[in-house]
């Protein structure tokens, strides 16, 4: 018989959202039965004011739900003390606490806090993991200095660290890659489904970083319009939820490709002929002005050649309304297109 595992976090009928005393409540989504499995890697997008602020916070315990129940391996989080919680639960919030005097080091180690006596003393271990964290972020040279004195990229790497050393079992991040640089998004990404696959946690991650999020996340929680779709990344785009998702964001998705582009009606239709990275991107280029890409040259306003030579560099042939036109530069096409077919469009 097939075990069924069950999940380290499960809510029902969840209503989240905001009430102030003697106002009506404001929810933001609802009847949101959610689950997520240890060795999962979630990620949690939607647009911007979707949510997903509002639902880490809640589900980490620090606001309360409006409806509904959140457990955490069968128990209600709203009911777990603070203590016990952060054994089992870490968060990483997009606000700037205030750190006064701390090092880069002294930050990470605030994550084994809910292990250290009260004094707050570290042991021998307690050293080993703050250090492996900080390693494991790439942030040692960041240990020795002041925080208040880090750009909000490195703070984050720590806060990151802090979470790690905290050693818990589900991990929520929101928006941790924001401030990072794309080398560091990647790296980052790397290591939370290593950690989630390898050593069985699991970590929900909101970002805006919609492709590293399709290409990394073992399951999304899409969030729009008050609801959240789940599955796999996959199911998600064949099915359109993702594409429906953020269409109204004015982002279109390509479900072909996998790719996005800025959702711009276009206009002219155009032919590129050609292969090799210089054709490659004069298509961006015309996509990103605009331009509609023609499969066939009959069906385009202009026909344009790209050539790629060794000695020459590339060149750009442009047949246009029975002209032709030779340019050295993608700049001098898109001036030379404008300026010919502009009161088209
Ligand atoms: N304290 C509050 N009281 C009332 N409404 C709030 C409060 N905080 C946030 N909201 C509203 O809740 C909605 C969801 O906000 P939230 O920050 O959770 O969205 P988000 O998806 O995280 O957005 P972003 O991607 O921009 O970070 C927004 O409409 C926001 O204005």
């Amino acid at each position: 018989m097939k075990r069924t595992q069950t999940p380290i976090l499960q809510t029902h009928a969840l209503a989240i959202g905001y009430k102030a005393s003697r106002q009506p409540a404001i929810t933001i989504a609802q009847d949101l039965s959610l689950h997520m499995q240890r060795g999962q890697l979630v990620g949690l997008l939607g647009p911007n004011g979707a949510g997903k602020s509002t639902l880490m916070r809640t589900i980490a315990g620090m606001q309360k739900p409006l409806q509904g129940q959140i457990l955490l391996n069968g128990a209600d989080v709203h009911q777990i003390p603070a203590h016990d919680l952060a054994q089992h639960m870490s968060i990483v919030l997009t606000d700037r606490p205030n750190l006064g005097l701390l090092n880069g080091y002294a930050l990470v180690a605030l994550g084994r806090h809910p292990y250290t006596n009260w004094m707050g003393q570290l042991s021998e271990h307690d050293e080993d993991v703050v250090r492996w964290a900080v390693e494991a972020v790439g942030a040692e040279d960041l240990a020795d200095k002041p925080v208040m004195e880090l750009s909000d990229g490195q703070r984050q790497k720590l806060m990151i660290a802090r979470a790690l050393a905290q050693e818990t079992e589900l991990i929520l991040l929101d928006e941790p890659t924001a401030y990072l640089d794309l080398p560091r998004r990647v790296e980052i990404m790397a290591l939370l489904r290593h950690l989630a696959h390898d050593t069985g946690r699991a970590i929900l991650i909101s970002t805006h970083d919609l492709d590293l999020a399709l290409r990394s996340a073992d399951r999304l929680w899409l969030m729009s319009g008050g609801t959240i779709h789940t599955g796999t990344p996959e199911d998600l785009v064949l099915n359109g939820a993702f594409e429906a998702a953020f269409q109204s964001e004015g982002i279109a998705f390509d479900r072909q490709t996998g790719t996005f582009s800025l959702g711009t009606a276009p206009h002219t239709a155009v032919y590129v002929g050609g292969d090799g990275i210089a054709a490659t991107w004069t298509r961006r280029a015309l996509e990103r002005a605009g331009y509609q890409l023609a499969t066939e040259s009959s069906a385009s306003q202009a026909i344009i050649t790209v050539t790629d030579t060794l000695t020459d560099g590339p060149c750009w042939h442009l047949h246009l309304a029975d002209e032709t036109y030779d340019v050295t530069s993608i700049d001098a096409l898109l001036n030379t297109l404008q300026a010919h077919i502009s009161s088209d469009r």
